[in-house]
């Protein structure tokens, strides 16, 4: 049967407006691509949970609030996912890969699509346009 995969991510910010992403491990699936740190949401766990859960345990902080910004839909060849992607700008902590990928801060205006996933395409162009102060 298809795969369907629901998956809550974060979009973390600075308050310079540079945003913190990762690279996906060899093995992975999308393995290579940038992607903002997330993960799939657990049987019972609501996917605001899932985000504060997914960053503590990918890049280690405790997210004070996430403002939701938008859930996108993607088919890959083998899977369909759901991804709600959050904006957060208050935090705990200090961002860093612990699962020992590659990280960077990256300036919004730099964020390269054909480096994301191709479900991140219409997520990254809203970005771009996000009025700053929100
Ligand atoms: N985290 C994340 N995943 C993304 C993005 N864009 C995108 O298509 N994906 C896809 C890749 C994967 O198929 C899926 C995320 O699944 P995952 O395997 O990383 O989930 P997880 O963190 O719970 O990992 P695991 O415990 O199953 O290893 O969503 C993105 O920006 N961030
Ligand atoms: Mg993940």
């Amino acid at each position: 049967m298809r795969k369907h995969i629901e998956i809550a991510i974060g979009i973390i910010r600075s308050q310079d407006c540079k945003i913190f992403i990762t690279q996906r491990g060899e093995n992975s699936h999308l393995a290579g691509f940038w992607e903002f740190p997330g993960g799939k949401v657990e049987p019972n766990e609501s996917v605001y949970d899932t985000l504060v859960r997914e960053l503590a345990e990918e890049v280690d902080i405790h997210v004070h609030d996430g403002h939701f910004l938008k859930t996108v839909k993607h088919s890959y060849d083998d899977r369909d996912i759901t991804i709600h992607a959050y904006l957060v700008e208050h935090w705990d902590g200090v961002p860093f890969a612990k699962e020992g990928q590659h990280s960077r801060w990256v300036e919004l205006d730099d964020l390269n699509s054909d480096e994301f996933p191709d479900a991140n395409r219409s997520l990254i162009e809203m970005l771009k346009n996000l009025d700053k102060k929100l």
